[in-house]
């Protein structure tokens, strides 16, 4: 039985990982061993399996003696702790949540319902470094595989509406105490059915602009607005969350660089908003030709296990296609699907899905499973 060190399972998309694993039964099948860089000597978890006393994260010694390593624990852990562990001869398999290692040339970026192909090609060449994708392509990719896959787009663009989660655990609580700020500030007024709707909004607006609102994680309100700019500056205007979405999407796909064919262009708009844990997009897609909808309907709706064509009809949108429906659910529905004028090879679609699940855990615990099938 492999031994598998698990890294960063307390954090916020750990536990959506060992959620996940233990509802697929994964744990029998490896023999555990828990790390934490908080707490060694510590009682391990019990995830329906007993494991020894949590381990040093940073104890090169304890990692070398893994087989695998899954670490969802940040990229300032992986920067520090992975080139010594590969330094001192490890040649297990790290699975890891952060982008750090993404653009490495020996990494491959694992969404395997979409690039299967590109998991397999790797672990045959002696791969060994497993990246989860950026959550926004991870979860177009899921969306949209089925045209992306049969190489039928010729461009894409994304405009996003990104959850306060991608953002962190603290950036979630927040966005609630902002909301519960803003009502709290006009909550009188609202108990009043005679009150003035332009006084309540007055106040509202005044309570977001107040220096006392709670903004330490975001740096500005986001509940009641919106933040046009997710990650940092490039310095040439765009966003690096916005500069992932063309290098991890071609990359996941075997395209661009290193690969011999030539890139898609994508690029976007990348936009926080005030949704908990789900990432929605409006993507405008150039198709290479001008291909039927209900054809198209069919080549995303067979795509994988996951995707959800919603027809494009109000009621049926309304319900299914947006993070409320979708949140805690591998589900990625796909809709809004419709020619655009600008001609029969222009096409609309927006897509929603958990960014802690296909956004971040999902992919993972599935690459430990191809691994441990190899
Ligand atoms: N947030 C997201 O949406 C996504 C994140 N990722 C990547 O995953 C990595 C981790 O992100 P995330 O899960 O949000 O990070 P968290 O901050 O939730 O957890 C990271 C680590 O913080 C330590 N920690 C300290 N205090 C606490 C606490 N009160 N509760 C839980 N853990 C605590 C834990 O380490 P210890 O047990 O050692 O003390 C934990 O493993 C990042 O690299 C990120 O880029 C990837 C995709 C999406
Ligand atoms: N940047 C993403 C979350 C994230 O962690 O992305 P990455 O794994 O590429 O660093 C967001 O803010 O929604």
């Amino acid at each position: 039985m492999k031994r598998v060190g698990l890294v960063g399972w307390r954090g916020m998309v750990g536990s959506v990982l060992m959620q996940r694993m233990r509802e697929e039964n994964d744990f029998a099948l490896i023999e555990p061993v828990f790390f934490t860089t908080s707490n060694p000597g510590g009682k391990a978890p019990n995830f329906g399996k007993e494991a020894p006393a949590l381990k040093d994260a940073k104890s090169i010694d304890e990692l070398k003696a893994m087989d695998i390593v899954i670490t969802c624990q940040g990229g300032d852990y992986t920067s520090e702790v992975y080139p010594k562990l590969r330094a001192a001869g490890w040649a297990g398999h790290w699975i890891d949540a952060a982008s750090t290692l993404r653009m490495e040339k020996q990494a491959v970026i694992i969404l395997d319902p979409v690039n299967m192909n590109v998991i397999k090609d790797s672990l045959a060449k002696g791969g060994r470094d497993w990246v989860g994708g950026n959550c926004t392509v991870s979860l177009m990719l899921m969306a949209l595989g089925g045209l992306f896959q049969r190489d039928l787009v010729e461009w894409a663009t994304s405009m996003t509406y990104q959850a306060a989660s991608g953002a962190g655990a603290q950036n979630m609580r927040e966005l609630l105490s902002q909301m519960g700020e803003l009502n709290r500030s006009v909550k009188e007024l609202l108990d009043d059915p005679a009150s003035a709707i332009l006084d309540i909004d007055r106040e509202v607006a005044g309570t977001m602009r107040d220096d006392a609102f709670p903004a330490s994680n975001f740096g500005v309100p986001l509940a009641g607005s919106l933040i046009p700019w997710i990650d940092k500056d490039l310095g040439n205007g765009q966003s690096k969350e916005e500069w992932k979405g063309g290098v991890e999407t071609n990359k996941i796909l075997g395209r661009g660089d290193g690969f011999g064919t030539p890139a898609v262009p994508i690029d976007g708009l990348c936009v926080r908003i005030g949704a908990m844990r789900c990432h929605s997009q409006a993507l405008t897609l150039k198709l290479r030709k001008d291909i039927p909808i209900d054809e198209i309907e069919g080549l995303l709706a067979t795509a994988n296990d996951w995707v959800k064509v919603v027809p494009n009809q109000r009621d049926i949108t309304m319900r299914d296609l947006t993070p409320t429906a979708v949140t805690g659910t591998l589900t990625v529905p796909v809709g809004r699907l419709r020619k655009l004028a600008m001609g029969g090879e222009y096409l609309s679609a927006f897509t929603v899905g958990d960014q802690l699940l296909w956004g971040a855990a999902e992919p993972l615990r599935r690459m430990l499973r191809v691994l441990l099938e190899d």
